[in-house]
């Protein structure tokens, strides 16, 4: 139980509803039991009547309609308070689920790059949705079934104690087996429905990744393949989904089994004391139905075991992934205004789960409103700069400082919010194009939209599309191209009119012609603004501040685009090069 403690916080929160909700219980149960006594008093009068104790016919059937009133009446009210102790637990049940959904969710957002890497994405969602409806059950069901079990027990087992106690004993032999089968056959169920959960998520895990790469799929050819792999996972999923209905269809009938040895002891045991006049007969029925309504709780106390065990699990799992402490953290709460210079002293750094050092002793400055260009061969470290400039990761050594301030003492989200970020690989929501824009600036209105669509060269594109900035993008929309879906990003990262602007690599699916109309408009908007450009084209860095060269993770040349034409390396033969196939 150490697991569910984390959720006292909640069950605190919101105790008054609880506690409202167990004294809604125990009145609907107090009620629910009347019933049984109404009946026996109903067929006493009969009997003494039949007997000649009684002999006034109007009087019995008078009894006999009031009493019909009351049990009608008794019923109503016990059927209202249990929709009110619904209403009541299961409805705070869910309140907490809420908070804990966003609890983890929170969590997940502060959560640093690295933990995204070692954890699958199926897990993440798993412990956000299937951990938090198991735990659910804990907080809802399971305290509404343990308190009505408690309630009906100990109300029933008093009153058939005062009625007779004999009897009371022998009925509740076959309860105790009840409770225990129930509680193993539950789980059994639970074990089994995970299994059949698993499968279900290898399933939604394998199409899902197929249907993303569909056109390989086809233009490979290999459909067939992919079907025979298909059919052997679903193939052990019915298996297991078999299995779970075997143990499924045992329930019911478990219940129904020991409910009818119970009834057979009652109407044996009370038949006898019946015939030796020890009871009257209205005490038999009483018992019967006694029998009947104590069933349920007596099954459920087993279900509820096995269901506060799998709940334990789920929020050890949970609790696991709220105690990871973030690597990336935030030391500062200060507000911050940003100049924008940038200074890298003696940075290295290791990808500390390749333990690649893709970054080896980096020195250089770029002053605010400047450009820097980064070049380099592919894997030679040019995007881990601009991660370690967002704080994705720290170094592993040396220093960066933002406005001659050391990054890590900066308030993290001011700093990132004073950065617009093209990423290589841009991603798209699937929502409007507008929406995707404004996802840098949430309040932006339509005309700085379109300005920045302009800025990126892409208002023509977005134009000409029947819905224009409405034109819904990703799996039920339109698919941009990749040099669309660069720019469109280009102007989320504009419209957010940041310090720092960075741009990794996003050129590259452009042709040169928009390349020079897309940097000629950066040129204006990013006077007051440091630049960062990583580029395999000239093109694209020969108008910039400083450019740098990077090898293997080191600078291997540095300066200005008209220095480094004149100097032997990495710079001139690319220029020389790009420049052949420019004129070719
Ligand atoms: N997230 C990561 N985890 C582990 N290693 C990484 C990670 N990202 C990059 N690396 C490694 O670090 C080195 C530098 O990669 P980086 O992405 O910085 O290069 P790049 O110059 O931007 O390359 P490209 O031009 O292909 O984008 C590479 O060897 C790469 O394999």
């Amino acid at each position: 139980m150490k697991a569910l403690q984390h959720l006292n916080k909640y069950l605190a929160k919101y105790k008054w509803r609880i506690l409202i909700g167990l004294l809604i219980t125990v009145l609907s149960k107090i009620l629910a039991l009347k019933i049984p006594q109404i009946i026996r008093q109903s067929l006493n009068v009969v009997e003494e009547y039949q007997q000649g104790k009684i002999t006034d016919l109007v009087l019995v059937k008078k009894e006999l309609l009031w009493n019909i009133f009351i049990i009608i009446g008794v019923a109503l009210l016990s059927g209202f308070f249990t929709y009110l102790m619904r209403q009541t637990i299961i409805v705070t049940s869910r309140l907490i689920e809420f908070d804990l959904k966003n609890e983890i969710y929170q969590q997940y957002q502060r959560l640093s790059l690295n933990f995204y890497k070692k954890n699958r994405t199926g897990d993440l969602m798993n412990r956000i949705s299937e951990d938090v409806s198991k735990v659910r059950m804990y907080v809802g069901p399971a305290i509404m079934y343990t308190m009505n079990m408690l309630v009906l027990f100990i109300v029933g087992f008093a009153q058939m104690l005062k009625v007779d106690v004999k009897l009371t004993l022998y009925t509740l032999i076959p309860f105790p087996f009840l409770a225990i089968s129930i509680y193993f056959l539950s789980t059994i169920i639970n074990k089994r429905s995970t299994i059949v959960q698993q499968y279900l998520s290898k399933l939604t895990t394998f199409t899902q990744e197929y249907f993303s790469g569909i056109n390989v799929v086809k233009s490979y050819g290999i459909e067939k393949s992919i079907i025979k792999d298909f059919d052997a996972i679903a193939d052990e999923s019915k298996e297991k989904n078999i299995d779970l209905q075997f143990a499924n269809a045992l329930f019911f009938p478990l219940m129904v089994l020991l409910i009818g040895i119970s009834n057979i002891i009652v109407i044996y045991v009370g038949g006898n004391l019946y015939v030796e006049n020890k009871i009257q007969i209205g005490v038999v029925v009483e018992f019967l139905l006694y029998v009947n309504i104590l069933t349920w709780p007596v099954a459920v106390v087993g279900w509820v075991t096995s269901m506060v065990q799998e709940a334990e699990a789920s929020q050890a799992r949970i609790n696991e992934f709220l105690e990871e402490v973030p690597e990336i953290e935030n030391y500062s709460n200060e507000s911050l205004e940003i100049e924008g210079k940038v200074t890298f002293k003696d940075v290295t750094f290791t990808y500390e789960d390749t333990n690649i050092t893709a970054l080896k002793n980096i020195n250089f400055t770029v002053n605010s409103g400047e450009t820097l260009a980064i070049l380099g061969n592919t894997g030679s470290g040019k995007s881990t700069i601009i991660e370690l400039i967002s704080r994705l990761y720290d170094v592993t050594e040396g220093l960066i400082l933002l406005d001659d301030k050391p990054i890590k003492e900066l308030n993290l989200n001011e700093v990132r919010n004073q950065i617009g970020f093209v990423p290589q690989d841009p991603f798209l929501f699937s929502d409007t194009i507008e929406n995707n824009i404004k996802f840098g600036k949430q309040d932006a209105t339509e005309e700085e939209i379109m300005e920045a669509a302009k800025n990126a060269v892409v208002h023509e594109n977005i134009i000409d599309f029947a819905n224009g900035y409405k034109t819904i993008l990703g799996e039920r929309g339109v698919t941009l191209s990749g040099g669309q879906k660069q720019r469109v990003s280009i102007a989320r990262a504009i419209i957010k009119n940041p310090k720092i602007l960075i741009f990794d690599d996003c050129l590259s699916a452009v042709d040169t012609e928009t390349e020079e109309r897309i940097l000629a408009n950066l040129e204006k908007i990013s006077k007051s603004k440091t630049t960062f450009i990583i580029s395999h084209r000239v093109s694209s860095a020969k108008n910039a501040d400083k450019i740098i060269v990077l090898e293997e993770g080191k600078i291997i040349q540095q300066g200005t685009h008209n220095q480094l034409i004149t100097e032997n390396g990495y710079y001139k033969n690319l220029y020389e090069q790009q420049l052949l196939e420019k004129e070719i």
